[in-house]
């Protein structure tokens, strides 16, 4: 697997400040989201802090997956469709919730299913940004983010030792 040239790492504390700082502005938007559809998996954590902020209890999943690695996105699939009730009135009041967007496909896709619905990330890379209303923080394109989730403790050689001679 490659690796990118530039790491952005996130805690598990960083990652719920800036969930909880997405459910601040997507509440600014509406005070009446009818549901979450989030895109799993990586959906699922932001979704669930947001849901608790707004008290949106009806959640949804659309399941699409495409990563292979970080230089080789491979094909994008769709393992889960959102459900048919969810997708009248094109997705009126619906917010879409996802970790972030990279390429803009994963979000290219789900935003035509519901073309009306808000949809809301939160990190964006500069390629995705144009396909998503509301997100936190911006990250270059080529940085990689590290979730929390997929992260475990190292140990962590001393800074002093890589400038041995
Ligand atoms: O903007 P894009 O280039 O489409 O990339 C963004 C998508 O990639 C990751 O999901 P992934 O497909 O790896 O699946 P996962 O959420 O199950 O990890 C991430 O969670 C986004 O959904
Ligand atoms: N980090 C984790 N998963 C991802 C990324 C990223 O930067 N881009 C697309 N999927
Ligand atoms: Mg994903």
């Amino acid at each position: 697997m490659s690796l990118p040239e530039k790491a952005f790492p996130v805690s598990w504390d960083q990652f719920h400040r800036d969930a909880r700082a997405l459910a601040w502005r997507v509440a600014n938007v509406s005070k009446e989201w009818k549901a979450i559809v989030c895109i799993t998996r990586g959906g699922l954590v932001p979704a669930a802090v947001i849901s608790r902020e707004l008290g949106i209890r009806v959640i949804e999943t659309v399941s699409v997956a495409s990563y292979h690695d970080y230089e080789n996105q491979g094909e994008i699939y769709v393992l889960k469709e959102i459900s048919p009730e969810l997708l009248e009135q094109e997705g009126e009041g619906i917010l879409i919730i996802d970790d972030l967007t990279d390429t803009g496909k994963t979000a290219g896709l789900v935003r035509a299913m519901m073309p009306k619905a808000h949809f809301a990330t939160v990190y964006a890379k500069p390629k995705g940004m144009p396909l998503v209303d509301t997100f936190i923080t911006e990250v270059s394109q080529d940085t990689w983010i590290y979730f929390p989730w997929d992260m475990g403790f190292t140990y962590q050689k001393p800074i002093a030792e890589d400038h041995k001679g």
